[in-house]
């Protein structure tokens, strides 16, 4: 049984399919990649995946059960969380207490929330910026607080959404370790990404999304040497062109 299958998932929003007929399946353990172009969907399928959208058709299946339009918070107690691509800390509260957000999911007393907290700042490398206000942080200190607080909720399926995005190389460098500890951990990550080099070191398999359809799913190395994929990115007539078979 595949731990998280997306079943002919299509999200319309007026005249226009956000998502069409997509499938994949994300095995347990895994980290699995989701890329494509701008605007390609892959945002909406989170939301879809996450709860907080109600798909036009199709289901979202986990663990064998059908989780489709389940309440967000319903399916954070369960074992699902994610995380936003724009990231918002709560900028009175200090790094500890962000985080501590996500653990009141799992406890009711502070002192243990706290403790919780406190944990999952050494998991994604904050102990030193605990007592800060999480508004004083770094662009990627800001994105460790998020993944920080998703992992406070205790997830075993735990979704990023460009946890990369806006960090230097050498940032990168820094936290692609975090993620893979992260599912070293018993947690199946299915991720987001435009840095192709964090695909390349990160993911077993990985989906590609381009105006909503899902056009290739391999290893990353089998998606970025699939035609379809290269002209999603660069346009028609890319893939020949790169590989000398036509002129521009
Ligand atoms: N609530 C909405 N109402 C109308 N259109 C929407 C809505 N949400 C997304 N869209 C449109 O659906 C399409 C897919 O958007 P989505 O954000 O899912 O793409 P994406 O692949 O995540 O893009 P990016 O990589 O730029 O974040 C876009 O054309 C977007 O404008």
């Amino acid at each position: 049984m595949s731990f998280l299958q997306i079943r002919n998932v299509s999200m319309r929003f007026g005249g226009l399919m956000a998502v069409s007929d997509a499938s994949f399946d994300v095995a347990e353990g895994s980290i699995t990649g989701l890329i494509g172009p701008n605007g390609a969907g892959k945002t909406t399928l989170f939301a879809i995946v996450s709860g907080f959208q109600k798909p036009t058709s199709g289901q979202v299946l986990w663990r064998g059960a059908e989780i489709t339009a389940r309440p967000p918070h319903v399916l954070a107690a369960e074992g699902l969380s994610r995380t936003f691509q724009i990231v918002q800390p709560f900028a009175g509260l200090s790094v500890r207490e962000n985080i501590a957000v996500g653990a009141f999911l799992r406890h009711r007393r502070r002192a243990d929330a706290i403790a919780l907290a406190e944990q999952v700042a050494e998991q994604v490398g904050l102990t030193a910026e605990l007592d800060k206000p999480a508004a004083a942080l770094t662009v990627s200190g800001r994105k460790r607080v998020e993944l920080g607080k998703a992992l406070a909720t205790q997830p075993k399926l735990l979704l990023l959404d460009e946890v990369l995005a806006g960090l230097n190389p050498s940032e990168v460098r820094d936290i692609v370790p975090v993620v893979r500890a992260i599912r070293d951990s018993g947690v199946t990550v299915l991720m987001i990404e435009h840095v192709m080099q964090a695909v390349m070191n990160l993911c077993e398999s990985v989906h590609v999304l381009a105006q909503g359809r899902i056009i290739a799913s391999g290893t990353p190395a089998e998606v970025v040497a699939t035609p379809a994929v290269v002209e999603a990115y660069l346009g028609h007539g890319a893939a020949s062109r790169l590989s000398g078979g036509a002129h521009a």
